[in-house]
C-alpha cells in the first residue's frame, strides 16, 4: 500500500463510512462498518468476496496485513481496506448497460455454485413479517391503508412463495448504486453486506425492480426488463419453473425494500445526514407485478 498520500469521506451509501484513500502504491476504499453490519458475519462476507475475485468476477478483496488480518479496527469500529475499482454506477441505465449487469449476476451466480459459505437471509419472508409488527399502525402514516395492503400482500406471499426453488448464496441488493461500469462494460460488483443465502432467483428479481422502473416506480420499462433478464439467462440459463415464479419473486423483492425504507422512514430523524428512500416507489412497483 506504501504511505497514505490523502484520504476523503465519501458521501454515498447509507449503511456504512466509507473513505477513498490515495497511497503511494495505489488507490483504496476503506470501510467503516457502523451498526447495521454484525461483525459476526464479516469473515462471510469477506470469504464470499475472495472467491468472487478469485473467479474473475470484478469484485473488490479486503487487503491482508503482514499477520494475514483483514479486519482492523479503527475509530472503534471493525475496518477493511479494500480494493478500488474503477467506473460509476449508471443513474439511468440504458438496455445494453441493463443486459451486461445480468450477465454479471449470471457469471456470479456460477462462481457461487462453487462457494461454500452460507448466511441465513434476515430479510426473508420470515423477517418481512417481524418488521411489518415492528412498523405497526404508523404504516399508515406513511399512506393511509398501508398497513392493511401489507398485511394482505405478506398473506398472499405467505401462500404462493416458491420456496422449493434453488438456493444459492446470492448479492440480495444489486441496485444499478451497486454496478460500477465504464461505458457499457461491468467494472464492479459492490456492497455485499445483504448478501445471504435464498432462493437464486430472487436476486434477479431484485435487480429486476431496481433497474427497470423509474425512479418513483410510476413506469416499467420493458427494454430494460427484457435486456437484464437475457443478459443473465445467456450467463445461467433460468430454470422454467424460475420464470414462473418470478412474478411472486418479484413481489417479495419490492415488499422487502418497502419494508426497509418504510423502517427507516419512520425512525431516521428528519435532519440526518442520511437520505431517507421513498417507501412508495416500491409499492408501485409492486402493484406492477401484483397486476401480472
Ligand atoms: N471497491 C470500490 N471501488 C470503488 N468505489 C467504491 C468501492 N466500494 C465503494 N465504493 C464507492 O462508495 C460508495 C458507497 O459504497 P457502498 O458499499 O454502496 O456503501 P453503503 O454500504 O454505505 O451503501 C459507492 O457508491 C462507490 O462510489
Ligand atoms: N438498496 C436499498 C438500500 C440499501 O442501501 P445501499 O446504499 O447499501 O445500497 C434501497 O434502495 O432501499
Amino acid at each position: 500500500m506504501g504511505t497514505l498520500v490523502s484520504a476523503k469521506g465519501i458521501a454515498e451509501g447509507v449503511e456504512n463510512s466509507n473513505y477513498l484513500v490515495d497511497a503511494t502504491g495505489g488507490r483504496f476504499i476503506l470501510t467503516l462498518y457502523e451498526k447495521r453490519v454484525d461483525e459476526a458475519d464479516l469473515p462471510f462476507f469477506l470469504a464470499l468476496l475472495d472467491h468472487l475475485a478469485e473467479s474473475g468476477n470484478p469484485v473488490p478483496r479486503a487487503l491482508r496485513d503482514t499477520h494475514g488480518r483483514q479486519i482492523q479496527r479503527v475509530a472503534g469500529r471493525p475496518a477493511c481496506l479494500i480494493e478500488f475499482l474503477p467506473g460509476v454506477w449508471p443513474t439511468q441505465p440504458t438496455p445494453v448497460q441493463a443486459r451486461a449487469a445480468g450477465g454479471a449476476l449470471g457469471r456470479m451466480h456460477v462462481a457461487l455454485q462453487s462457494f461454500e459459505g452460507e448466511r441465513p437471509n434476515s430479510l426473508g419472508p420470515a423477517g418481512w413479517h417481524a418488521l411489518a409488527n415492528r412498523c405497526g399502525a404508523q404504516l399508515d402514516a406513511i399512506a393511509p391503508g398501508l398497513r392493511t395492503r401489507v398485511t394482505g400482500e405478506l398473506a398472499w406471499l405467505d401462500a404462493h412463495w416458491p420456496s422449493a426453488l434453488p438456493r444459492s448464496v446470492v448479492h440480495a441488493d444489486l441496485f444499478p448504486d451497486n454496478v460500477l461500469m465504464l461505458g457499457e462494460r461491468v467494472t464492479g460488483l459492490i456492497d455485499f453486506y445483504f448478501s445471504c443465502t435464498e432462493l437464486r432467483a430472487w436476486d434477479l428479481a431484485v435487480m429486476h425492480a431496481a433497474w427497470c422502473f423509474s425512479g418513483d416506480g410510476r413506469q416499467f420499462d420493458t427494454a430494460l426488463g427484457d435486456a437484464l433478464i437475457a443478459g443473465y439467462d445467456a450467463e445461467h440459463p433460468l430454470l422454467p419453473e424460475e420464470r414462473a415464479a418470478f412474478p411472486a419473486l418479484a413481489r417479495g423483492a419490492c415488499l422487502r425494500f418497502l419494508l426497509t425504507r418504510a423502517w427507516d422512514w419512520l425512525n431516521t430523524p428528519a435532519d440526518a445526514l442520511v437520505t431517507r428512500k421513498d417507501p412508495l416507489a416500491f409499492l408501485r412497483r409492486l402493484d406492477h407485478y401484483a397486476a401480472l
